[in-house]
């Protein structure tokens, strides 16, 4: 199904409640303005007004004031009212225009006008079908009225002009919409691609502090407990040393799916440097947890096999911090250090902030 296109180019989602009142209000008000200028035809031009047309006028008067009331309640359905209103306008222009067409000609736009409208509120949808409708309509009157077969090209051109004008209008509606849609879509791609590691497919650094910001926020709010861990592998200069740069990249990889298949989907992985890697680990609380998820880390990466490099062994540091009231800098600073600590301390390790404790054997 095509998506709905709304005629106002300025915004994605145009409030539609407050321009179908304007449109209400707007038809009042050219409706008051016309019943003052037949007034006046009548009494300066002296020219009677049939009872016809007075009574139509007075229809279409009482119709536009109603039909405050039944947008601002509302009464119908928005499909409903679009219905209604594009009947009642377009067949009540159309029977005046029938009715005395020297009179109502200077208004020969107003169904136009009224298609125009229907896009605004309703999308490019009922603009044609509006001005179809109000085209078969103008047809119908003009080829039956005298006045109008006396001037049959200015009559074409009306009806013409009732097709054309709000087709063209939605027509460049749904270009100015789909254009739209491809630099929504492509500035997608790029603020994805700004913050994917190409490598290992995972978070950058810029996706990583993106999310932690985030993260953190909901712990400040406390709709979450989490913790961050900063982890680099030991000697991972070693590694690419034996097996190349393309080696290595296969281990970084390994090493992704490792860290993505040992934690929870709800968690984050994030390679945040050459060998670095960030983790903020949602749902834990307590250092029990967090040191017992940093030991199967470790074990996990140890067991980590290369395909064509069978001899090569991962081991990695990890800093371990709970998500607190501390700025980011400091948040990062901090677990950093920590994770510094355990290389020095003999790599393979993690250090965690939660009670300062170490832990210098990998769970058992
Ligand atoms: N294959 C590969 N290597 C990288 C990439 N980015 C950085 N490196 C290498 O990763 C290594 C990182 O080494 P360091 O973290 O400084 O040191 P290390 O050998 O891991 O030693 P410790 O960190 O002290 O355990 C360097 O040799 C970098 O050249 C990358 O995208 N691919």
């Amino acid at each position: 199904m095509r998506p709905t296109v709304y005629m106002n180019p300025a915004k994605l989602e145009p409030s539609r409640s407050g321009l179908e009142m304007g449109l209400v209000v707007y038809r009042l008000c050219m409706a008051s303005l016309f019943a003052f200028y037949l007034l006046v035809f009548h009494v300066w031009g002296k020219r009677s007004i049939g009872t016809e047309l007075i009574a139509l006028v007075a229809l279409y008067l009482a119709y536009a004031a109603v039909w405050i009331a039944v947008v601002r309640l509302p009464l119908l359905r928005l499909k409903t009212r679009m219905r209604t209103a594009i009947f009642l306008d377009q067949t009540l222009l159309a029977f005046a225009l029938w009715l005395d067409g020297e009179l109502i000609a200077p208004i020969f736009w107003a169904p136009i006008a009224v298609s125009l409208g229907c896009g605004l509120i309703g999308g490019t949808f009922y603009a044609k079908a509006a001005s179809a409708y109000a085209a078969a309509l103008l047809t119908i009157a003009f080829s039956t009225s005298p006045f109008w077969q006396s001037l049959p090209l200015i009559a074409a051109g009306i009806i013409l002009a009732t097709v054309l004008l709000p087709w063209h209008a939605a027509l460049l509606a749904e270009h100015i919409a789909r254009g739209r849609k491809d630099i929504q879509r492509r500035a997608a791609a790029f603020e994805l691609a700004s913050k994917t590691d190409s490598l290992t497919g995972v978070l950058n650094r810029a996706g990583f502090l993106a999310a932690l910001e985030e993260q953190a926020e909901k712990c400040r709010q406390g709709q979450a407990a989490a913790v961050l861990m900063l982890l680099d592998l030991d000697g991972f200069k070693a590694v690419n040393d034996a097996g190349g740069h393309a080696g290595g990249d296969a281990v970084l990889r390994a090493v992704t799916r490792c860290l993505q298949q040992s934690l929870r989907a709800s968690d984050k992985v994030a390679r945040i440097g050459g060998d670095e890697f960030g983790i903020i680990a949602c749902n834990i609380s307590d250092a029990g947890d967090a040191e017992w998820l940093a030991a199967k880390l470790l074990q996990a990466i140890e067991g980590i096999r290369v395909e064509g490099s069978p001899d090569v062994r991962v081991t990695a540091s990890i800093g371990i911090h709970p998500l607190s009231a501390i700025s980011l800098d400091a948040l990062l600073e901090t677990t950093d250090r920590l994770m510094y600590e355990a290389k020095r301390a003999g790599k393979n390790q993690f250090r965690s902030s939660f009670d300062q404790r170490v832990s210098g054997a990998l769970m058992a």
